[in-house]
Formats: structure tokens, C-alpha cells, sequence
């Protein structure tokens, strides 16, 4: 369904846009139909950069990305394609016209893509839709923004995209700004959707809900990929620093900050890049370290080289005296 492939954004920054800063850079991954794919790392890793280029809002600088094998950018009719693949985003008020009753979404919906649908069979697809997302469409239609919860909000974006019956859901740390009891009924219904076939493209910072929610992760550092595969080898096997280190500053229930080991040093590691088979290097700059499971360079190659060369030299250096 949707490829990246060598995708690249690099923005023109500073006085008259005089600076070059590349956010992302080769960046190739895919999203099946039916499947999750959480896009993560720290802030300013380029996360939502992708969700934006994935959703057309920004453009891509190199490389391409193809929906079932078409490049998204040569698709004309940008209807057709919101059509398919729509974005959620993470504060849902932001997303609504204060002064306009929250259901506005689905009317503006209506009147762009199902002009020719009666209003009796609109109001029933818009109820279904509605307790799709298990909101109660008699509690929510006819309010303001203001008079909903940013749960009850959030439920109503992603319902917008049901009936549009979407292909692909760009959801961009949807759920950061709602309560613990609340997150887990967005994300319990993203599962919902999933089941149906909805593919998506899951952006957060956040590690433990990535594990949660997605079949397959995509670890990002700099703009470059650091590592990625199925969620369970990403989070039971890491093997790049940079996800170790990720993984080891994930607070722990009963275990107090001042208890924890100190962190690894990420250029003291051996490069898992490196330790693979050449032939395993089957990405640009990845190498497959086990089936699906994709590791970049982390430059500890280099330092565990000249570690090793340093221990060398000392020994030699003892055996001679
Ligand atoms: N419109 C823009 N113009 C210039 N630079 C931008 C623009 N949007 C993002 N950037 C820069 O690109 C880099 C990546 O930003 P991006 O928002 O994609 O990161 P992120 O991983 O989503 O971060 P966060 O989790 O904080 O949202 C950052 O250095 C950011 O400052």
C-alpha cells in the first residue's frame, strides 16, 4: 500500500531561508494494508515530518512516496487521494471552528465527497460512524467544540475518517494530550480499525505505546533511520545504541531513577551494522540483521575498532618490555 523509498525534506531556514536544514534524510519504509507502523524518536526526529509528507502538506525534497506503487505526488485529484489517506493529529481543538457546532466535520464531508446522499442516509452513516468510535451520537451531535472532552473530539476526527472509509490513517501523537483511561479506548479503537484493514502510520515519541499498538517500528534518530523490524524484535532485540538507550530511559513501575544502571555508552558498543554479513546490507546504509529486522551504522564500529587496535598496541607494547 504506502512506500517510502530514499525519502528526504530538507527545509530552507534563517534569514531569507539562507540555511539548508535536512529534517529527513533516505528515509524507506512500507505500510501494509491492515497493519501498524509506529514512527519513533526524540523530538525534532523528523516524525512528523513524514506524517506531513505522507499526507501531502509538505513536500517531499528527495526520493518518493508511492501509494500502491503510484507516486503520491503525481496524483492530480488531491480529493481522490484524502479520499484514501487522511491525518490525525494531536490537539484535536485545534481541529475545530469554535463558533461551529463540532459536527460540522461530517456536513463539510458530505457536501465535498457524497453530494448525491439523501440527508436520511447521511444522518444514519454519520451515527454509525459516530458509535463506530463508541460515542453515543445523541450525546455529541449539536454541541460546540468547547462542550466536548478532547477524547470525545479526537473520536469524532477519527469518525470523520471511517466514513470517509479511508485506506490509510496518519495518527500524529493522537492521543498525548488525553487522560491514561481515555488513551487506552483511542488506542483500543484504532485496534478496531486495524481489524478492518486500516493501515496506520502510528507517530509518537512515546516507546511504551508504540510497543503497544504496532505490528512493525520504525526507530528514527536525526532524520535517519537508527533501526527497524517487527515490534517484538525492536523492543525484545535492540541493536542499535541509540534504541538501547531509547528503551533504557523508559521510566519503570516500582524502580526509582536513582536505582537504574548507568546508561551504555552508544559509541563504546560494538556496530551491529558492521558485525552483519555483507551480504545482509540489502537497504541503503541497513543492514538485516535478522528477517525484517533492520539496523543502521552507529559509528561504534569505528570506536570499538580503535578500542580493540588501542588493546592490541598495549599488549604488544607489554610483551615487548
Ligand atoms: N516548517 C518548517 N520549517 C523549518 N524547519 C522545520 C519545519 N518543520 C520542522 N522543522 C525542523 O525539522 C526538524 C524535524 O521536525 P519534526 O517536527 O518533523 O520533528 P518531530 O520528530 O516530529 O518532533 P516533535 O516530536 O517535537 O514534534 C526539526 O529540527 C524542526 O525544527
Amino acid at each position: 500500500m504506502l512506500k517510502l523509498d530514499g525519502v528526504s525534506k530538507v527545509y530552507r531556514v534563517g534569514a531569507f531561508g539562507g540555511r539548508a536544514l535536512t529534517a529527513v534524510s533516505g528515509v524507506g519504509f512500507e505500510v501494509g494494508e491492515g497493519e501498524v507502523v509506529s514512527l519513533i524518536g526524540e523530538s525534532g526526529s523528523g516524525k512528523s515530518t513524514i506524517g506531513r509528507m505522507v499526507l501531502r502538506l509538505t513536500r517531499v525534497s528527495g526520493g518518493t512516496i508511492t501509494l500502491d506503487g503510484k507516486d503520491i505526488s503525481s496524483i492530480r485529484d488531491r480529493k481522490e487521494y484524502y479520499r484514501q489517506v487522511q491525518g490525525v493529529f494531536q490537539d484535536p481543538f485545534s481541529c475545530f471552528n469554535p463558533v461551529f457546532r463540532a459536527d460540522r466535520v461530517f456536513a463539510m464531508i458530505k457536501e465535498q465527497y457524497f453530494p448525491g446522499v439523501g440527508a436520511r442516509e447521511w444522518r444514519k452513516r454519520v451515527e454509525d460512524a459516530l458509535e463506530s468510535v463508541r460515542l453515543d451520537p445523541g450525546n455529541v451531535l449539536g454541541k460546540y467544540p468547547h462542550q466536548l472532552s478532547g477524547g470525545q473530539l479526537q473520536r469524532m476526527l477519527i469518525a470523520r475518517a471511517v466514513l470517509l472509509d479511508i485506506r490509510l490513517l496518519v495518527a500524529d501523537e493522537i492521543i498525548s494530550m488525553l487522560d491514561a483511561s481515555t488513551r487506552i479506548d483511542v488506542l483500543n479503537l484504532l485496534a478496531d480499525l486495524r481489524a478492518r484493514g486500516l493501515g496506520i502510520l502510528f507517530v509518537t515519541h512515546d516507546l511504551s505505546l508504540g510497543n503497544y499498538v504496532s505490528d512493525r517500528t520504525v526507530v528514527l534518530r536525526d532524520g535517519k533511520i537508527a533501526e527497524m523490524g517487527p515490534t517484538p524484535l525492536v523492543f525484545g532485540d535492540p541493536r542499535h545504541p541509540y534504541t538501547r538507550s531509547l528503551l533504557a530511559a523508559v521510566p519503570r513501575l516500582h524502580t526509582k531513577w536513582t536505582d537504574l544502571p548507568a546508561a551504555e555508552a552508544v559509541d563504546d558498543l560494538p556496530c551491529a551494522y558492521h558485525e552483519a554479513a555483507q551480504e545482509s546490507r540489502t537497504r541503503p546504509g541497513l543492514a538485516e540483521v535478522a528477517d525484517g529486522h533492520f539496523v543502521a551504522c552507529s559509528g561504534g564500529g569505528k570506536a570499538a575498532g580503535a578500542a580493540l587496535a588501542k588493546k592490541t598496541l598495549a599488549k604488544k607494547t607489554k610483551e615487548t618490555a
